[in-house]
């Protein structure tokens, strides 16, 4: 007589995890895009109502931001999309162009002097940065999701008393376009200078000092106020140079190195429109 086999139904790992999680993940990325992009444009209203002196209309705005779930539920979204079948996390693009200097980076571990690493607008531990083990990381955020990054806003972290203190790397990877008016974005790139190691304390100066940056591709390619030129010009008016870029379909990442930071007050770079049209959008970055 035959036997009847009882099949083994295998279960997806994603059958086991907890149900907040599968919440989570059942937002389609179109809707986390959404959820994002009406989070950056509530934070572009706030900051031009308080800019012109509008505190009620601000605060109006501050309260839609809140019913709507407010910085952490932004942040969940981001998180998301990190997530590997949503594009992955932009840090193991930052490991693969730092892969030639591996050795130079695990000496350094060796003799008790790691590749120190400040990661601005961190949502994880976990991301290939940290997974490599290969620097110390500080990690800080507006708002802290985990154990391990620190609740801080860049704008405000007091500036390195000593080279020591300073940092290799630093990473601002989609915090650039988070910040909602031109002059506070052309602010924290010029901020990244006081947090910079100098090239001469550089034992791999082909690379580092430097800062990785990522953005939305749109910000360099389809704003009205910006292109490559224009930020290639920024960066070198601050004192960068490129060393690495890629274009992805959604994002665009740099690495550029700090040769020498600037000095030089008035820098002149003003919102000025680079080309016209409806669909554009309006990614500045003012450097005065
Ligand atoms: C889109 S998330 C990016 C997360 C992650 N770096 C990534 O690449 O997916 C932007 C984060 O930047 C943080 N952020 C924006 N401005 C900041 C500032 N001035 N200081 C610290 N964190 C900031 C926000 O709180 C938010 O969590």
């Amino acid at each position: 007589m035959a036997t009847k086999k009882k099949k083994l139904k295998l279960k997806s790992l994603s059958a086991s995890r907890p149900p907040a999680l599968k919440v989570a993940q059942s937002i389609s990325s179109k809707a986390t895009r959404t959820l994002i992009r009406a989070h950056h444009t509530l934070e572009k209203q706030k900051a031009r109502a308080l800019a012109d002196g509008n505190d009620a209309k601000a605060a109006g705005i501050s309260r839609e931001i809140e019913s709507k779930g407010g910085l952490s539920t932004y942040q969940k979204a981001s998180l998301l999309g990190q997530s590997n079948d949503r594009g992955g996390d932009s840090s193991r693009i930052l490991m693969e162009w730092l892969s030639p200097i591996v050795p130079a980076l695990k000496e350094q571990l060796a003799t008790g002097q790691p590749v120190r690493m400040l990661e601005v607008g961190a949502l994880s531990i976990t991301n290939a940065c940290s997974r490599s083990r290969l620097f110390e990381i500080e990690r800080i955020d507006l708002n802290s999701q985990a154990e391990g990054i620190k609740q801080q806003d860049f704008m405000q972290r007091p500036l390195p008393t000593s080279q020591k203190e300073c940092f290799d790397i630093m990473s601002l990877s989609l915090v650039l376009n988070y910040v909602p008016d031109a002059v506070g974005k052309g602010a924290m790139l010029l901020r990244t200078l006081l947090f910079l190691k100098s090239k001469s304390s550089s034992h791999v100066p082909e690379y580092l000092p430097s800062l990785f940056l990522v953005l939305p591709a749109p910000c360099v390619n389809n704003s009205r106020y910006m292109n490559e030129e224009k930020l290639i010009a920024i960066m070198t008016a601050l004192g960068f140079v490129i060393v690495k870029k890629k274009l992805s379909n959604k994002l665009v990442y740099y690495l550029w190195r700090l040769e020498s930071p600037t000095t030089k007050r008035g820098l002149g770079f003003k919102k000025e429109e680079i080309r016209s049209g409806s669909s554009r959008n309006n990614f500045a970055i003012v450097l005065r």
